[in-house]
């Protein structure tokens, strides 16, 4: 692995909070950049034993912060606040860093940092595996970085040689400010790429099986083959991806999609924005994580029984050159199939 000890924070040591999809990467890039990280979590919580097994020092959070030249917060955004309130605030030096992979808790004031400390924001624009297995490859993953706050000159160089060291730097550098990274983080995940790619494969999927094609059938087309179309979206746009498919899929493209994603999609798309920019899902997604999730676990229970899942997790068993990471054991496709209506 390469080091760097020509990165500005090679001299000081980094507090990575959190060890999950972000955490864990961040602190193996940066340690195989050469640099000096110490991992800050729960005692014995789940992932604790895993930053030990994987070589770090792990140490309680408030723990982690004192001496910290530079802190990352990379838990889940709703635990943020009180972590900064209990562990950070009292225990960060004068001077330096707090970092965020996301803006949430600043831009929507859930955090209100010192005012004698750096606060930056380096977002990776993909999620924690990926962050590691590019950095691995000797490659990186296109990161935008932010400013809020900066006491000590060096909040910017900071922002860049964090994101040197996590593997952004090797790729492709934005600048952007909190607000733009929350507002439009929050968006591309609700209308798009979690909350809108979903809906539209359920909804497909669900059309074919209740017009009686097998639900095999139906879950090549629309879920296993869109990998497919999204890795030509990602290596070249719309030009790639009309390059590959046929002229009969082309035309299909141009006179059914504009049926599909109509402009009450496009409108709709603006009231989720709108929800985001003032406020509202902010507020309800504090007022949910607060009353114990009973929404979220009932909609994502949802999702897990999908009939798409299990005849999904039937499928990638038999295609075991896939990673399946932790997919549910399968049910027999008739029985999902008698699901679906
Ligand atoms: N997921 C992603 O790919 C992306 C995430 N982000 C942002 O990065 C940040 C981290 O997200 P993500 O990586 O998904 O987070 P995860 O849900 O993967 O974080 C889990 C980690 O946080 C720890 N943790 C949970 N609760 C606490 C707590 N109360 N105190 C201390 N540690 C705790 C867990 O420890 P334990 O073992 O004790 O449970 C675990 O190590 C967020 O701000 C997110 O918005 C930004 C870009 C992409
Ligand atoms: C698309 C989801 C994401 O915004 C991401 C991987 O960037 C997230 O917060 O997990």
């Amino acid at each position: 692995m390469s080091t760097n000890n020509d990165n500005l924070l090679a001299q000081g040591r980094i507090a990575v909070l959190g060890y999950g999809s972000q955490g864990r990467a961040h602190a193996l890039n940066l340690r195989d950049s050469g640099l000096d990280v110490v991992v800050g979590l729960r005692p014995n919580g789940p992932t604790w034993h895993k930053a030990k097994a994987e070589g770090f020092t792990v140490v309680e959070p408030g723990e982690a912060v004192k001496g910290a030249d530079l802190v990352a917060v990379l838990t889940p955004d709703m635990v943020q606040p009180t972590l900064y309130k209990e562990s950070i605030e009292p225990n960060i030096k004068p001077g330096a860093a707090l970092l965020f992979a996301h803006g949430f808790n600043v831009h929507f004031g859930q955090i209100v940092p010192r005012k004698d400390i750096d606060v930056i924001l380096v977002a990776p624009k993909g999620p924690g595996a990926l962050v590691r297995t590019e950095y691995e490859r000797g490659r990186g993953v296109p990161s935008i970085w932010a400013v809020y706050q900066d006491v000590s000159g060096q909040a910017e160089a900071r922002a860049h040689a964090y994101a040197d060291g996590i593997g952004g730097g090797r790729a492709l550098l934005i600048k952007t400010d909190f607000k733009e990274e929350t507002e439009t983080d929050l968006f591309g995940e609700q209308a798009v790429l979690c909350g809108g790619a979903s809906e539209l494969v359920k909804a497909g999927f669900e059309t074919l099986v209740e017009a009686g094609y097998q639900p095999e059938i139906a879950y090549y087309e629309v879920m296993h083959e869109l990998k497919l179309i999204v890795d030509l979206f990602y290596e070249g746009g719309l030009t790639k991806m009309l390059q590959f498919v046929s002229e009969t899929a082309q035309y299909g493209d141009y006179v059914s999609g504009p049926r599909v994603i109509d402009a009450g999609v496009k409108a709709r798309m603006k009231d989720v924005l709108t929800d985001i920019q003032d406020g509202t899902f902010a507020k309800n997604w504090t007022e949910e994580y607060k009353a114990g999730l009973p929404n979220y676990k009932r909609l994502k229970q949802a999702d897990l029984d999908h009939p798409i899942e299990q005849v999904g997790a039937a499928l990638r068993a038999r295609m075991p050159w896939l990673q399946t990471g932790n997919a549910p054991a399968a049910k027999p496709a008739a029985e999902a199939l008698k699901k679906v209506g």
